[in-house]
């Protein structure tokens, strides 16, 4: 299997060391804001940010073959495959603050199925990335078609971006919703329709 998205090598389980110019950085932006840097609360506070920002990125280490694992399976299905509020969060790329919210991933097999746990480890890969929303959504798309050249895949992204909550427009309540639409979910308008269907539904057991 060829995947377009090679990570690089590293296993994403073992944390890398955290960088000392990282640190050195994170000190010159707490001096910049003219605080002190040796009071007890933020001695370590270079340090722990550093390692935060590195765990939050933890998907340019993923490596997508090990993610798949093989678990990819001839199954006699072609009808749709959907994985509904898969929840994540990520930075944006602009302000290095979180958005996060919930991912739909569907997908219709063409002879290959994937494992269900699958879905939201694909999307946690470019979640934990610097990110803007519609990038994620098509990385997430393409990631899934590749792996199982699925006839269709249809993945909507809702998002809560904290860089124009608390800051900047400040719209605390605006909510950003992207989507990618490939194959039968773009030319078959009774699919895409199920689709929309299925993630506005309620079920019973929630
Ligand atoms: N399209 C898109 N824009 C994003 C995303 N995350 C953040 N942004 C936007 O990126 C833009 C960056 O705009 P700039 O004018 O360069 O930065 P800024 O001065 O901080 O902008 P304001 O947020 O408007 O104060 C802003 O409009 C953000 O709202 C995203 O996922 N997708
Ligand atoms: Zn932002």
């Amino acid at each position: 299997m060829t995947l377009i998205y090679s990570g690089n090598g590293l296993n994403s389980n073992s944390a890398p060391a955290v960088r000392e110019d990282m640190e050195a950085a994170v000190k010159t932006i707490i001096e910049g804001l003219g605080e002190d840097v040796e009071r007890e609360g933020l001695q370590r506070t270079p340090h722990r940010v550093a390692k935060m920002f590195t765990e939050l990125t933890a998907g340019y280490r993923t490596d997508p073959v090990a993610l798949i694992n093989e678990a990819i399976f001839t199954v006699d299905y072609n009808e749709m495959v959907l994985v509904r509020d898969i929840e994540f969060s990520s930075l944006c790329e602009h302000h290095m603050l979180p958005f996060w919210g919930k991912a739909h991933v569907a997908y219709i097999p063409n002879g290959k199925v994937i494992g269900l746990s699958k879905i939201p480890r694909i999307v946690d890969m470019f979640a934990k990335r610097l990110q803007v929303q519609e990038r994620l959504t098509r990385e997430i798309a393409d990631f899934v078609a590749e792996a199982i050249g699925a006839s269709g895949v249809a993945v909507v992204v809702h998002g809560a971006h904290m860089c124009s909550m608390i800051r900047g427009v400040k719209k605390a309540n605006a909510r950003m919703v992207t989507q990618s639409l490939q194959g039968v979910f773009k030319t078959d308008p009774q699919i895409r329709a199920e689709f929309m269907g299925h993630i506005t539904a309620n079920y019973s057991d929630e």
